[in-house]
């Protein structure tokens, strides 16, 4: 089988014009099975007009989009097109489009940690628990292909990161495809094997390290790309040497100290150099997010 037929969606030289002006324009981009494919690019760059028309919702007026035969595709939309004053608890919504049984339904909103909303009001979700429903609607039938436009829009920073750890852990366990839209630079490029940058066209792609060095990328985001690609350091106070001593920022050293050490958490750009000796702060990234 050639790899292009092992492809869940491929886009090649796609571009939509609308009233004459192009949206997006000349997109080459494929995911395959157990990939996580992010789509960054500012405000009004052709992020959600490129994944519609990988999902089929528009016709490339140029070029091609093709999809695997028989594809089946979950999609988190951007905005919700849905009358927020009529009562819709979460079961409603989870079977709105999709006859699902009770223990289906149950099923999904176990894999997102949303059970417990399940006779929840809609209206009444936070921004975290919005995302996690809407997960859960997506992943229900197990699609091959799942597409998410910004999947942590109203989401603080500690459940962006529970958020992506989430997408990273359904990836796995169903081994869909995600190909996913994100203005947000910070921890969303670590979470993905391949980043397409858009800008109108394709401004830089390839792994979030390639994406995070190259000049076009940095000339569209300038500062914030610096601090792009994040990883999510666990900073300590203190160093843990090799003998199991602990070394303090004041450079004492003790063999033994009671109480809580000073952590913080905090995102820092790749770019800023890995530590790489006993005195480098201990790293991990966030919630194995970017594991691929
Ligand atoms: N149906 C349409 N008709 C005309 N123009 C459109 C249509 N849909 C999108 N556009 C325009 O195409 C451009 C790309 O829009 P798109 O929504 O794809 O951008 P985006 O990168 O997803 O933006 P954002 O980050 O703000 O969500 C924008 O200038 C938008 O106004």
């Amino acid at each position: 089988m050639s790899e292009a037929a092992d492809n869940l969606v491929q886009l090649t030289r796609a571009g939509i014009q609308k009233s004459g002006s192009w949206l997006v324009r000349g997109v080459d981009l494929t995911v395959s099975p157990g990939e996580i494919v992010t789509l960054i690019g500012p405000n009004g760059s052709g992020k959600s007009t490129t994944a519609k028309m990988a999902l089929g919702i528009h016709k490339p007026t140029e070029g091609f989009a093709v999809r695997r035969h028989g594809l089946s595709v979950g999609y988190v939309p951007q905005k919700l097109s849905i009358d927020w004053t009529l009562p819709l608890n979460v079961k409603r919504f989870m079977r709105l489009t999709n006859p699902l049984s009770d223990a289906e339904c149950m099923v999904a909103l176990e894999r997102t940690g949303a059970a417990r909303l399940v006779g929840e009001e809609m209206r009444t979700l936070s921004g975290g628990e919005l995302q996690r429903v809407m997960l859960a609607r997506a992943i229900a039938r197990s699609p091959d292909l799942l597409v998410l436009d910004e999947p942590v829009q109203g989401v603080d920073y500690a459940g962006e990161i529970a958020i992506y750890s989430l997408i990273s852990e359904i990836r796995k366990t169903i081994g869909c495809g995600i190909l996913m839209i994100s203005h947000d630079l910070h921890v969303v490029m670590a979470a993905a094997d391949q980043v397409v940058c858009l800008n109108g066209h394709v401004c830089c792609r390839g792994t979030p390290s390639d994406v995070s060095r190259d000049q076009n990328y940095h000339q569209l985001f300038g500062t914030r790309a610096g601090g792009a690609l994040a990883v999510y350091e666990h900073d300590h106070d203190h160093v843990h040497l090799p003998d199991g001593r602990v070394r303090h920022s004041d450079g004492t050293v003790c063999d033994h100290c009671p109480g809580e050490h000073d952590h913080t958490h905090e995102a820092h750009g790749i770019s800023g150099g890995q530590p790489s000796d006993e005195t480098a702060p201990h790293k991990r990234v966030a919630g194995g997010v970017a594991d691929a």
